[in-house]
């Protein structure tokens, strides 16, 4: 039973992160900052110890903290300081410590009303971003516009708009400012593609060309992942996927589409081109899943690598990712792999927004599919960002294993994905391991709970989308471990966050998937002809195949698996599948080890 001192406990902590929120803030201007103030490894006050004089600044000084009033304004130095590390943390512990304090006063039935009828904010999210509301209300400014007048414009019932539109500003997405008159505020302007909106209505499908791929984001969370997660209770209550999809890959994504297909290949159908799209803009949207900096950029000491090391981007979407390194450290090169339409709006991006590197070769796209080998067999890493979490555990193991076979000894494997936290301490001693990322005595849930909830949020929609999920770090490390990779360290900026960067080195690859690997990569050639059909995009002379795998082929355990999987993948690959059936799902071969935490 939790006590007013629990309570107060909670409110006192809240009270605290905006000490040192402000505290920092105050730091952080040229004119108040001491130079002989109890300093910071990465140049901030410390949050622990304020000086008398630092309290004094704090009273004098009109901390210019974002309003939810004005629109959102990426320069301003508020916006910049929410960036900051240190802020970072605070503001997490003061989003874990409200959330923990409103389930714990606010009456059951409206907490369980929350979590049952939230469906709606997306619903409303998704009419906001698909009828550019938010660009019309930029343009009319703070005074607002009626709901006849911005009816009229986006083409829709005026009354149901206003419903929406009071739903979000209930939710601080937006704001009322006189009755049934909206407006922008910092939230709802977030999302703004900052195009005109005539322009955008003329030609829906350029929206997000160019943009910072927010807008993309949200249009392809509230559409397809949306609708997909609605068919959760069908497919897993009712256990009812296996009737729609032959894919092992099958998810309630097949449910809400009624298509038998992988999302990847459904994304390349004809009719989904806005999709495809807005897919490639949305991932350069997903900088935003990095708790402030950037783990791709934090989580690998990239300068140490040598003139000319290649980075192969593997899944490297339109390459936002590499563009990010790429300007910050000259000195690499880069291969983008992806599909081969993703590899063309790649190039296009690349052309509009980074044209030197690609025309200087240092830059290349290459059309791979990361099922077959891979043909880069001198990369100093392999980097696959928010690639892992989009496949189930077996098809990450022979994604992983291509690139095993493919690795020199000094390789590294980086794997940029969220780290999920268990809800309790995680006293595994894992490499990498966090046992809380509460402070001691806090009585917060050890991953901050509603402050980390976005790797939960990501958690079910790889679950609906791809029938995979985001990983634990002892899942992580298992299923590197199937495909001959050993976790050396994981690296989370600022600390405790639970998006990370997973780094591995090559190690022995175990017998069994080994074999497997062999096995499909056989079937590969014998069905399709030649090993690999990439095609390559700039003049850059990437290097050519061999292959380094050893297998126990006397094992006689190893010996009836080749026969049972033998059938399996010949079952697989007749049915032009990118997997196996459901059924095998259940019969899982006993390569990637499910991991049991
Ligand atoms: C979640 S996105 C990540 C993109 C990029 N790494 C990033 O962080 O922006 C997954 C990417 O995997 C690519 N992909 C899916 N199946 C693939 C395959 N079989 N071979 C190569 N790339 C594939 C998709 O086209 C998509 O760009």
């Amino acid at each position: 039973m939790a006590t007013f001192s629990n309570l107060r406990a909670l409110h006192a902590l809240i009270g605290d992160a905006l000490d040192d929120v402000e505290r920092i803030f105050v730091s952080c201007q040229p004119s108040v900052h001491s130079p002989t103030g109890s300093e910071s490894s990465d140049g901030t006050q410390s949050l622990l110890s304020p000086s008398a004089s630092e309290d004094e600044e704090l009273n004098r000084i009109p901390l210019d903290f974002p309003s939810l009033d004005g629109p959102y304004d990426p320069h301003s130095p508020a916006e910049a300081l929410l960036s900051h590390p240190a802020v970072v943390h605070a503001t997490k512990l003061i989003v874990s410590a409200t959330g923990q304090l409103a389930a714990m006063v606010q009456r059951p039935f409206l907490t369980i009303c929350d979590a049952t009828m939230g469906y709606h904010l997306p619903s409303c999210m998704r009419f906001l971003e698909a009828s550019h509301v938010v660009e019309i209300m930029r343009e009319t400014g703070p005074a607002g516009l009626h709901i006849r007048e911005l009816a009229a414009r986006a083409d829709c019932d005026p009354n149901k708009l206003g419903h929406i539109l009071r739903l979000l500003a209930t939710h601080h997405i937006g704001t009322e400012v006189s009755p049934n008159v909206f407006a922008n505020n910092r939230l709802s302007s977030f999302i703004d593609s900052g195009k005109d909106f005539n322009v955008i209505k003329s030609n829906p499908a350029d929206k997000y060309e160019g943009t910072n791929g927010i807008a993309a984001y949200v249009g392809m969370c509230t559409d397809e992942l949306f609708k997909s997660s609605a068919y959760l209770t069908d497919a897993y209550l009712l256990n009812d996927i296996s009737k729609h999809s032959t894919l092992t890959s099958a998810a309630p994504f097949n449910l809400a589409f009624g298509t038998k297909g992988q999302f990847f290949n459904w994304l390349d159908e004809e009719g989904n081109e806005m999709r495809l799209k807005r897919f490639g803009h949305a991932m350069t949207g997903t900088a935003g899943y990095e708790d402030g900096g950037s783990i791709t950029f934090q989580g690998f000491d990239w300068g140490a690598l040598g003139k000319g090391s290649l980075i192969v981007d593997v899944g490297g979407g339109i390459g936002s990712t590499s563009m990010t390194l790429a300007k910050a450290f000259p000195h690499l090169r880069f291969c983008i792999q992806d599909r081969p339409k993703t590899v063309e709006l790649g190039i296009l991006a690349w052309k509009e927004r980074c044209p030197e590197r690609l025309d200087s070769g240092e830059v290349v796209f290459q059309a791979h599919d990361f099922f077959t080998p891979q043909p880069i067999r001198n990369a100093a890493v392999f980097l696959l960002r928010v690639i892992t979490h989009d496949w189930p555990d077996e098809f990450v193991t022979r994604i992983l294993l291509q690139l095993r076979n493919a690795a020199t000894p000094q390789t590294k494997l980086i794997l940029v994905d969220y780290v999920l936290p268990f809800a309790c301490e995680d006293r595994t001693g894992d490499i990498g391991a966090v046992r809380t990322m509460a402070p001691p005595s806090s009585g917060l849930l050890p991953n901050l709970g509603k402050a980390n909830a976005n790797a939960f949020w990501l958690d079910m929609t790889m679950h609906v989308t791809f029938n995979s999920k985001e990983r634990t770090l002892r899942e992580m490390t298992d299923i590197a471990l199937s495909a001959g990779w050993q976790v050396v360290e994981v690296i989370r900026k600022p600390e405790g966050s639970p998006f990370g960067s997973i780094i591995a080195v090559p190690t022995s690859v175990p017998p069994s998937t080994a074999l497997l690997s062999s096995l499909a990569e056989q079937e590969i050639i014998e069905r399709a002809g030649s090993p690999v059909g990439d095609t390559f995009y700039s003049r850059t002379q990437l290097p050519s195949r061999g292959t380094t795998m050893e297998m126990n082929q006397s094992d006689s355990a190893v010996r009836r698996m080749t026969k049972r999987l033998r059938k399996t993948i010949s079952r697989t690959f007749s049915r032009g599948g990118q997997g196996g059936e459901v059924g095998e799902e259940k019969r899982k071969p006993p390569m990637a080890k499910s991991a049991s935490d």
